[in-house]
């Protein structure tokens, strides 16, 4: 499949790196500064002691219609999602398959309401981060994808997704559920993120207080709790996994929005903590907590 990855930052970089090693047919649409440094340097992805450079061939928005592309994988940030969509339309043609890998679920619906039924959803596992130099760093051992019909079951174009996708060097699940795994990985994030941001502080540290566990339990079921509003039914062992992760004992583990707080970086909160305040205010479900967060990070997204 000729496969268009839109955005090189840490997700994009990294997964779409891996399938030009596999010999994919993957080309990056880039804005023209992305496009300069990967010119100069390729795309350099370091993993502990391990550093790769692969060439990247890329593309930017004004030549995107001179080719036409079976798979655009998504892996912009939500504050990027509007402008991007407005580069991509003329990409997506007739038999184009729409693979979006954020995280949250609101983007869906930005996407199904331009691209409709091209549109499927994934969930991508790895902790990336880009630097400053352009390069890829990998934060932990997790690297795989799963991806699905937003309507669930199998079909032809799944599986010639699946064909391309896997085998390069990450591992793949063809899900026959993803609107419950999305939900699954949003509903920890969140946890995450509204604990360590509210916090600030890593798990160990909120865990080592008197009240801190009782805290990160209720984070979790604040967010289990508009899930289950919206009809969807978190699988039992994310719950589990929550609580053992955020409940860990001397556990340095921070969210991603916790550590690009800190770092001074915009923060993707509205897709993440914000979307599921707003769904709980309408299916009235109280989530204090999961509010705090979101009053915490939107003024901290206005001191910025
Ligand atoms: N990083 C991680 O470990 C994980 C992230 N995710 C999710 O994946 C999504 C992407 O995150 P992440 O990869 O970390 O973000 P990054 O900021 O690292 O990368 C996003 C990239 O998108 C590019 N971009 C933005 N708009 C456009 C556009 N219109 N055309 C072309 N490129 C564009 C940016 O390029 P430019 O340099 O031009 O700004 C940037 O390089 C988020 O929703 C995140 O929550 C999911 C799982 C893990
Ligand atoms: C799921 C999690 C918490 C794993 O690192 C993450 O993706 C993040 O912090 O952004």
């Amino acid at each position: 499949m000729r496969t268009l990855v839109v955005g090189a930052g840490a997700v994009g970089g990294f997964f779409g790196a891996l399938l030009l090693d596999a010999g994919r047919d993957v080309t990056f649409l880039v804005r023209p500064a992305r496009a300069e440094v990967l010119a100069a340097d390729g795309l350099v992805v370091r993993d502990g002691e391990t550093t790769t450079v692969t060439r990247a061939p890329t593309v930017t928005a004004d030549r995107l219609a001179d080719t036409s592309w079976d798979l655009v994988l998504v892996t912009v940030k939500e504050q990027a999602l509007d402008a991007a969509i407005a580069d991509i339309t003329p990409a997506v043609t007739a038999g184009t398959v729409v693979l979006p890998l954020l995280n949250g679920m609101r983007h869906l619906y930005r996407l199904r309401d331009t691209f409709g039924e091209a549109v499927l959803g994934g969930v991508a596992v790895v902790a990336s981060q880009l630097r400053p130099d352009g390069s890829i760093d990998l934060l932990g051992p997790d690297r795989f994808m799963r991806y699905g019909e937003l309507a669930g079951g199998r079909s032809a174009r799944i599986d010639t997704v699946d064909a391309t996708l896997s085998g390069a060097g990450f591992d793949t699940v063809c899900s026959a559920d993803i609107v419950t795994d999305m939900w699954d990985k949003w509903i920890f994030l969140a946890s995450a993120a509204a604990l360590t941001t509210l916090l600030q502080a890593a798990v160990g540290d909120i865990t080592a207080t008197e009240h801190g566990p009782s805290v990160a339990r209720a984070v979790i079921d604040e967010c289990a709790s508009v899930a289950a509003a919206s009809g969807v039914t978190v699988r039992p062992r994310v719950i589990d996994g929550a609580r053992a992760r955020l409940i860990a004992e001397g556990s340095p583990f921070t969210a991603s929005l916790y550590r690009d707080m800190v770092a001074g970086r915009d923060v993707e909160s509205d897709s993440v903590i914000t979307d599921l305040v707003r769904r709980a205010d309408r299916l009235a479900v109280s989530v204090p907590l999961l509010t705090a967060a979101s009053v915490n990070l939107s003024l901290y997204r206005h001191r910025r």
